[in-house]
C-alpha cells in the first residue's frame, strides 16, 4: 500500500506536486494519469526516496521507503527505462543488483524469462531499443519479487505484444494481491489495464474512482436517435433540459430524455425512428473533461466533441 499525505515537492518557485493526498491500494492496478508537466514522476520519484518532499509524507507498506531494511523486496520500480550500466549486458546488470540484495540467480534468469528479454540477456544493455529497455526496467523491478510495484509510463516503446503483456502481467500481480501504481498518459490503454484511477493536473489531484465511476459521471447520458423525420422530432423533443444536436443526416443526439422517454414521443407523433443508442463516455472524454483546465501544454488543434481524440493524442505528444 501506498499513502501520500499532503505530500508536496517544489523546485524553486515551481510547484511541481501541491499537496496530494492519496492511497494506493493492494489487489488492484491503479493507474496514475495525467497530461505532460503534471507531477506525476515527480511523485513517483518522492514515494522511493529519490525526490525529498518540499511537505507532507508518503509512506509505502507503512514505512518510508529509505526505512525498509529490504527495499527490494517490498517496493520494484521502473522510473527511468535508460538508468542501467550501459556497458553491462541486462543479464550481468541484473546479476549485480540480486547480488547486493542477497537475491538467488535462479530469480534472475526467472525474471530474464518472464519479460521476454532471453534472447538479448548477454548483450549490452547500452544497445537496446526503447523497448527492450523498458523490459530490463521491468525485470528490475521485479526482481526482489515486491509487495508494491510502481511503473512511470511501462508501455513506452513498446510494440503491441509488449504493450499486451504488461497488461497481462500487472492485472496478474494485482490479483496476486500486491499494490500496483503505473502511470500513463494513455488513456486507452488505462481503460484497459486499471481497475482505478487518480488524475492529476498541475500537481493538484483533479479524480480519484474506479474507473466506472470515472467514465459514467463524466456527463450527462447521451442517446443517439435516426430517424428520416429528424426536423419534426427534434420539434416534438424539444423541453427544458433537453439538449438536442445533429451530428450527421437523419441523426440526433439527445440529452435529457432517455431512450424510453424519446421512443414514447416518437410513437406518439407517428415518427418513424430506425435507431436509439444509448451512449457511454469513454474515458478519453471523461479525462479530457477533468483536465481541459489542468493543462500546462496546450496545443492548437481545434478540440470539439469529435477533436477530443485527436487533442488527446497531440497533448500526450508535447512536452516529450
Ligand atoms: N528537477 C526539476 N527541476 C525543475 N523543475 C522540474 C524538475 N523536475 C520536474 N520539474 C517540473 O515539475 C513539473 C512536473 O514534472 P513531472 O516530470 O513530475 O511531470 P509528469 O506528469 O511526470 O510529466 P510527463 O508526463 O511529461 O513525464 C513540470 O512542470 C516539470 O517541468
Amino acid at each position: 500500500m501506498i499513502e501520500a499525505r499532503q505530500l508536496s515537492k517544489h523546485y524553486g518557485e515551481k510547484t511541481a506536486v501541491a499537496g496530494v493526498t492519496f492511497t494506493v491500494q493492494p489487489g488492484k492496478v491503479t493507474g496514475f494519469l495525467g497530461p505532460n508537466g503534471a507531477g506525476k514522476s515527480t511523485t513517483m520519484r518522492m514515494i522511493v526516496g529519490l525526490d525529498r518532499p518540499s511537505g507532507g509524507d508518503v509512506t509505502v507498506n507503512g514505512k518510508h521507503y529509505a526505512q525498509h531494511k529490504d527495499p527490494l523486496h517490498q517496493v520494484g520500480a521502473l522510473l527511468d527505462a535508460k538508468a542501467v550500466h550501459t556497458s553491462r549486458s541486462a543479464y550481468n546488470h541484473l546479476r549485480a543488483m540480486a547480488a547486493t540484495h542477497s537475491i538467488p540467480v535462479s530469480r534472475v534468469n526467472q525474471v530474464i524469462e518472464m519479460t521476454g528479454l532471453g534472447q538479448v540477456a548477454k548483450k549490452k544493455a547500452g544497445g537496446f531499443s526503447l523497448g527492450m529497455g523498458q523490459r530490463l526496467g521491468i525485470a528490475t523491478a521485479l526482481l526482489g519479487d515486491p509487495q508494491t510495484l510502481i511503473l512511470d509510463e511501462p508501455v513506452n516503446g513498446l510494440d503491441p505484444e509488449g504493450v499486451l503483456w504488461v497488461r497481462n502481467l500487472v492485472k496478474y500481480l494485482a490479483s496476486e494481491g500486491k499494490t500496483v501504481f503505473l502511470s500513463s498518459h494513455l488513456m486507452s490503454e488505462m481503460a484497459q489495464t486499471a481497475d482505478h484511477l487518480i488524475v492529476i493536473g498541475r500537481g493538484r489531484i483533479i479524480a480519484d474512482a474506479p474507473i466506472a465511476e470515472l467514465i459514467s459521471g463524466s456527463r450527462a447520458a447521451r442517446v443517439r436517435v435516426r430517424t428520416p423525420q429528424a426536423t419534426e422530432l427534434t420539434r416534438f423533443l424539444a423541453s427544458d433540459g433537453v439538449t438536442i444536436s445533429a451530428s450527421e443526416a437523419e441523426t440526433l443526439e439527445v440529452t435529457g430524455l432517455d431512450a424510453r422517454q424519446i421512443a414514447q414521443i416518437a410513437l406518439d407523433n407517428r415518427v418513424l425512428v430506425y435507431e436509439l443508442s444509448p451512449l457511454n463516455a469513454s474515458l478519453e472524454e471523461a479525462y479530457f473533461n477533468l483536465t481541459k483546465d489542468e493543462v500546462e501544454y496546450h496545443s492548437t488543434i481545434d478540440g470539439g466533441a469529435s477533436g477530443d481524440a485527436q487533442l488527446l493524442a497531440a497533448l500526450s505528444q508535447e512536452g516529450k
